[in-house]
């Protein structure tokens, strides 16, 4: 079974590299954590992958290459992705958000029909995500972690294979990003799911890898503690803080 191998792969804005060259490798079970600051190119490696701008290079997924296919055929080739606001249908429930991801193919009014028992995906994906006892409310109504819960359970149901979510814990508190964690956690033991983060703490309880990318190139690679360890993440995260201190400084002073 092969994940996500990326070489070589480069994204430019009129003349500007957003991502120079990066190769990774990301296998299925693993949880990426792909962090680095502003502007690194992480949404732009996604949005690479997921076809949304062009790219060179090479970007396969379980030997597939996704590179040039639209959108559309990158998503049914089994490739889900999450953007930093959950964008789920808030006046149907979730169980009808969850219907609609999974219906591919059936009519609308089959989908929206009140009906006995609940299909077997459906009933997996609100287990996994622990929206069972919401199923028939509004997703509306909501907390904000429960909506994110819902938007990954929309891609579960769509027995997405690989999963790349944009910040899932941003706005979450203390106990949602918790179970967000582990949640990616039991997910990630049979998909390869990679994840944009800029919470540190987050990403030290839950990685099992990082990659970090500094303008548009993979800086450093390894377990957290590799990472952490190494010189050149220090020198770029502490000279971004000391950088952000001192512009702080120049705001209080102006
Ligand atoms: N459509 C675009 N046109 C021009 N430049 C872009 C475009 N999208 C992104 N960029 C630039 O590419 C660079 C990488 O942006 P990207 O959003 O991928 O960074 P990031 O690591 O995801 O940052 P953040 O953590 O702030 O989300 C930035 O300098 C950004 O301004």
């Amino acid at each position: 079974m092969s994940g996500l191998e990326i070489r070589r792969l480069r994204v430019t804005f009129d003349g500007f590299t957003a991502v120079d060259g990066v190769d990774l490798d990301v296998r299925p079970g693993d949880l990426r954590f792909l962090i680095g600051p502003n502007g690194a190119g992480k949404t732009t490696l996604v949005d690479a992958v997921t076809g949304l701008v062009k790219a060179e290079g090479s970007a396969r997924f379980g030997g597939e290459e996704l590179l040039g296919r639209s959108v559309h055929r990158i998503a049914r080739s089994g490739i889900g992705r999450t953007f930093q606001t959950a964008t789920v249908f808030e006046e149907l429930t979730v169980l009808q958000n969850l219907d609609i991801a999974a219906g591919a193919g059936r009519g609308v009014w089959t989908m929206l029909r009140r009906r006995k028992g609940v299909p077997e995906p459906v009933a997996r994906a609100l287990e996994t995500v622990g929206l069972t006892e919401l199923a028939d409310s509004p997703a509306g109504t909501l907390a904000h972690g429960q909506k994110q819960w819902l938007e990954i359970g929309m891609l579960l149901v769509q027995d997405v294979r690989l999963l790349l979510l944009d910040e899932p814990v941003a706005g979450m508190s203390h106990d949602e990003r918790q179970a967000t964690g582990e949640l990616l956690q039991r997910i990630s033991e049979e998909r390869t799911v990679v994840v944009i983060e800029h919470d540190m703490d987050f990403m030290r309880s839950f990685a099992r890898s990082v990659s970090v990318l500094h303008a548009g190139k993979v800086l450093s690679e390894g377990t957290v503690a590799e990472v952490q360890a190494d010189p050149k993440v220090q020198e770029v995260y502490l000279g971004h803080a000391a950088a952000e201190a001192t512009a702080d400084v120049a705001v209080q002073e102006a």
